[in-house]
């Protein structure tokens, strides 16, 4: 479903990827904990198109990452970075503009649905009355789970999803994800992320 043949990635003068190989087939889960700096979040940015390889081929679904593909592959994605960025606005409205896009209307939003979400993620549906700049950092991440969980697109790229969730919260996602049917690659330092059938991959350089 993902493969990177043979891909090559230098950032700065440091090379993060020498002829890197790596094959995720439909409903893999697979856990990126290598060491801080070493190139975890830029593998997932070159397969959302965000970053270019300098060598090899990222093939998602047997297509290419490549600009013309990418309106595709985004749209099988659901991607929760490492910093959230909401849009500025209310937390009600930024969502109804989310799914109010072409690529989103076939997911059957509303806001039932919504608070359902809320509720599976702890969150109050007071928060649907803040402003996306007034919310802490563990109410972001999950409201960052709530609109994945609706958008319920195939492939999941976890940026350190459970950064900022206590230890109940964390293990409801982990439970959650590994349970899932979804195609699976997160980026975390906690190791409670490394249980079957998580495949662990620790390094990127031989
Ligand atoms: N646009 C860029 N230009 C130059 N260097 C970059 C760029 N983006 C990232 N880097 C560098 O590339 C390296 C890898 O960054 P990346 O964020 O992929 O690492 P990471 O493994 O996810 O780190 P962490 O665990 O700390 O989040 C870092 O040294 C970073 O500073």
């Amino acid at each position: 479903m993902i493969r990177f043949k043979n891909v090559s990635l230098k950032l700065g003068n440091k090379q993060l990827l020498d002829q890197f190989n790596l094959n995720i087939s439909k409903g893999d889960k697979v856990v990126f904990s290598a060491p801080s700096g070493s190139g975890k979040t830029s593998l997932l940015k070159l397969v959302l198109g965000f970053v270019e390889a300098d060598g090899g081929k990222i093939l998602f679904n047997k297509r290419e990452v490549m600009p013309e593909n990418m309106r595709f592959i985004r749209s099988q994605i659901g991607y929760l970075s490492q910093d959230i960025d909401f849009p500025n606005g209310r937390v009600s409205e930024v969502f109804q503009e989310i799914f109010s896009y072409t690529v989103n209307k076939n997911c059957h939003y509303s806001t039932v649905r919504l608070v359902e979400k809320l509720h599976e993620v702890q969150l109050n549906e007071e928060i649907l009355r803040k402003n996306t700049s007034d919310i802490s950092g563990g109410e972001r991440q999950r409201l960052g789970w709530a609109l994945i969980l609706l958008l319920d697109r195939p492939v999941w790229l976890l940026d350190e999803p459970t950064s900022a969730l206590d230890d109940k919260m964390k293990q409801f996602f982990i439970d959650y994800t590994v349970r899932s049917h979804k195609t699976v690659i997160c980026v975390s330092h906690d190791t409670e992320w490394q249980v079957p059938p998580m495949k662990v991959i620790s390094r990127f350089c031989p």
